[in-house]
């Protein structure tokens, strides 16, 4: 099958070298030296010190021809991308942004169908055409805002590179952003990796209230389990650097406003304050500028 992936950052890269195995890929980057550089040298995966090239065609065309397309773009970039799916005929669009941010745009892209995704997997970009490999998860995927199963995204899935259908996107998504909002900005702000905020007593005090002022604004589910997804996540990507962290390391604009600031906004919305998240998401705004 052919499968378009837009964004050729770590997701992207990591999603074209894996479905390249066995469908046709091909990554649309931003840039057409990126996209050179993929054509000439393949997709580098470095896992475990070992490196494995992959060959997916690239291009950085505007128009995208595939009936599945990935999108892998950061949320700020996510404007500019729909713009130019729009005029598109319907496709079928997976959306793998971490946060929320860009939930209510995804309402105005009409004539597509839709679904939504949370990704696992831990990625790093170490280059134009390498990405690091930092422990495999799996892509759950919900219609949004309804819909059914989509055998195209299903065919994708392998036993090493799942992907998993669940009805219901705001649980998914909500759930994921529970588990940003609380690790991604203090990472980011600490600088360390994600394991160190429960190794730590007083990060993973920190840790803990962080998550006390997010859980009730997002109201999912039993508290204590909420609690230990997130403890068990920093534990499962405990060598991990935060996509925040790593953003902020590259000097790239981070994911802040569509996590931190999509529940901050949801907070105000009930009434709820919320003194920790907003100093944590000055902090990183404070970080991003300089
Ligand atoms: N990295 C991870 O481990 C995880 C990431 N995610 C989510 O996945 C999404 C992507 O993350 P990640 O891959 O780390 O981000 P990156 O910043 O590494 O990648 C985003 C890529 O999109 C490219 N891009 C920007 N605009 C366009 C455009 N118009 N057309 C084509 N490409 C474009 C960027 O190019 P350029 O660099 O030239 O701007 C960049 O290569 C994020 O929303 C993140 O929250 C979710 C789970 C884990
Ligand atoms: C789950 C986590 C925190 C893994 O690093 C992530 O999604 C991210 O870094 O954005």
């Amino acid at each position: 099958m052919k499968v378009g992936i837009i964004g050729g950052g770590a997701i992207g890269l990591l999603f074209a070298a894996y479905l390249n195995r066995n469908h046709q890929l091909t990554v649309y980057t931003n840039t057409e030296a990126q996209a050179a550089d993929i054509r000439n040298q393949g997709i580098a995966v470095i896992k475990d010190g070992e490196t494995e090239i992959s060959y997916p065609h690239a291009s950085s065309a505007r128009h995208y021809e595939e009936k599945l397309l990935i999108v892998t773009v950061k949320q700020f970039h996510l404007p500019f991308i729909f713009n130019h799916l729009s005029p598109e005929e319907p496709k079928t669009l997976l959306f793998l942004q971490n946060g929320m941010g860009h939930i209510k745009s995804l309402s105005n892209l009409k004539g597509h169908t839709i679904y939504t995704g949370s990704v696992s997997h831990g990625a790093e970009k170490k280059g134009e055409r390498e990405v690091q490999e930092n422990g495999i998860g799996t892509t759950i995927f919900s219609p949004f805002p309804e819909g059914t199963g989509s055998e195209m995204i299903e065919s994708l899935s392998t036993a090493d590179f799942p992907f998993v259908y669940r009805s219901g996107w705001y649980e998914i998504l909500a759930g994921k952003l529970l588990v940003n909002a609380c690790i991604n900005p203090l990472t980011g702000l600490l600088n360390v990796r994600n394991g160190q905020l429960i190794e730590d007593p007083h990060y993973h005090l920190l840790l803990k209230q962080v998550f006390d002022e997010v859980f009730p604004v997002l109201e999912l589910g039993d508290e204590a389990d909420q609690w230990k997804t997130v403890e068990d996540i920093c534990r499962a990507t405990s060598n991990n650097v935060s996509s925040m962290l790593q953003d902020l390391r590259m000097g790239r604009k981070t994911e802040i406003d569509a996590i931190a600031g999509y529940v901050l906004d949801l907070a105000s919305d009930k009434n709820i304050t919320a003194p920790i998240l907003s100093f944590l998401t000055n902090a990183i705004k404070g970080l991003e500028n300089n």
